[in-house]
């Protein structure tokens, strides 16, 4: 299978290398000392599961790589609507695009009934701009519990969790699915194909939607929030607005809030990847964190005044951040 990983930085570079050592052809799209570093010593990743090295080619020139059977997007998601003229040389026919993303993706609403079906989240796809650059029909779904950085050029640390959940937006079974799920499982990481992924996506979320922002507002790590009585509680008043979301929109996450925090308490002194963004000064992936789901409970009629509180706040860090960089 041939693979090329748009943005191989904290996830894409980990996976990239997953897939490569597992035997598929993989190749990594990246830039600056990362991509020299990668170049030069292939990608190392250190990880409690094992250290190992993986040497896949890696450039900054898409067109070097002519299209591929699955693009993995490894990029933030506010880069997605500007990805277009690096993703384009990669794409053939029939190139699925994976995209490991945290939050809402553009997809959300594609291939299923009721009321909202079709309907585009205008703070994730924001004037349909994003899916012009990634059409519906190439996403493959993707709900990632692996937690990474880039500990310095060409190095991942990974902290925690292999699993990467698929599955397509119409909830078909699709043979792309099965043969991307055996590629990466062959490299050592899970990947289970699920029916509808939704349900993994609002797991997933109540997890982001607090950690991700209160991360970067507090400039704290997931444990220290976990372990601060307050900012606990608050936690749970935003996870218990997200569930209720969640519902509104048709998903029950099978994930009680004590679960969802003990094991976010467990993944430790981790820097969210918001977090790392703020500090680099980049603006934050919270638009399809955050922002989409005060978006749909504004569709939906659920209350949600923490969650917009913290939106307002976290929204105007963000505008901060755009305005320095
Ligand atoms: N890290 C984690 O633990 C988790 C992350 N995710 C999701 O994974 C996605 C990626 O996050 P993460 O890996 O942390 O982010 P990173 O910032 O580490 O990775 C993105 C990479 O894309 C590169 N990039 C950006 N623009 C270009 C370009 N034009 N050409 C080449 N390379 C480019 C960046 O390079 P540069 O730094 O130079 O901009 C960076 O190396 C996000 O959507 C996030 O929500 C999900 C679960 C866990
Ligand atoms: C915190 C973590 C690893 C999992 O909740 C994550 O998704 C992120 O850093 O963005």
């Amino acid at each position: 299978m041939r693979i090329a990983v748009l943005g191989a930085g904290a996830i894409g570079a980990y996976a990239g290398a997953a897939l490569h050592r597992g035997g598929a052809d993989v190749h990594l799209v990246a830039r600056n000392e990362h991509l020299k570093a990668m170049r030069e010593n292939g990608v190392r990743v250190l990880s409690p599961r094992g250290d190992f090295t993986a040497h896949p080619h890696a450039t900054d020139d898409p067109s070097e790589i002519g299209p591929v059977d699955i693009v993995f997007l490894g990029l933030k998601a506010q880069y997605y609507a500007g990805c277009g003229s690096l993703l384009r040389p990669l794409l053939g026919p029939n190139t699925a695009v994976v995209a490991a993303q945290n939050g809402v993706p553009w997809w959300y609403f594609h291939g299923v009934e009721g009321p909202l079906a079709g309907h585009r989240i205008e703070s994730v796809d924001p004037g349909g701009a994003v899916s012009r650059v990634i059409p519906v029909e190439r996403a493959i779904g993707c709900v990632v519990y692996a937690a990474t950085e880039i500990e310095g050029p060409g190095v991942i640390r990974h902290i925690e969790g292999t699993r990467f959940s698929i599955g397509e937006p119409d909830r078909s079974d699709s043979a792309r699915c099965r043969e991307l799920s055996a590629a990466m499982e062959a490299g050592g990481l899970k990947c289970p194909v699920e029916h509808d992924l939704r349900e993994d996506i609002w797991v997933k979320l109540m997890g982001n939607i607090v950690f991700n922002p209160l991360s970067a507002l507090t400039r704290s790590t997931m444990a220290q929030i976990c372990r601060n009585r307050s900012t606990r509680d608050l936690a749970r008043t935003m996870m218990n607005e997200t569930l209720e979301v969640a519902e509104r929109v048709g998903v029950r996450p099978s994930v009680s809030i004590d679960r969802r925090l003990a094991g976010a308490e467990r993944t430790g002194d981790h820097r969210t990847s918001t977090l790392h963004d703020l500090e680099r000064g980049r603006t934050m992936e919270l638009d399809v964190i955050l922002s989409a789901v005060v978006e749909l409970a504004d569709l939906t009629g659920a209350p949600v005044p923490t969650l917009r509180a913290v939106d307002a706040v976290a929204g105007l860090l963000n505008q901060r951040v755009a305005e320095a960089s």
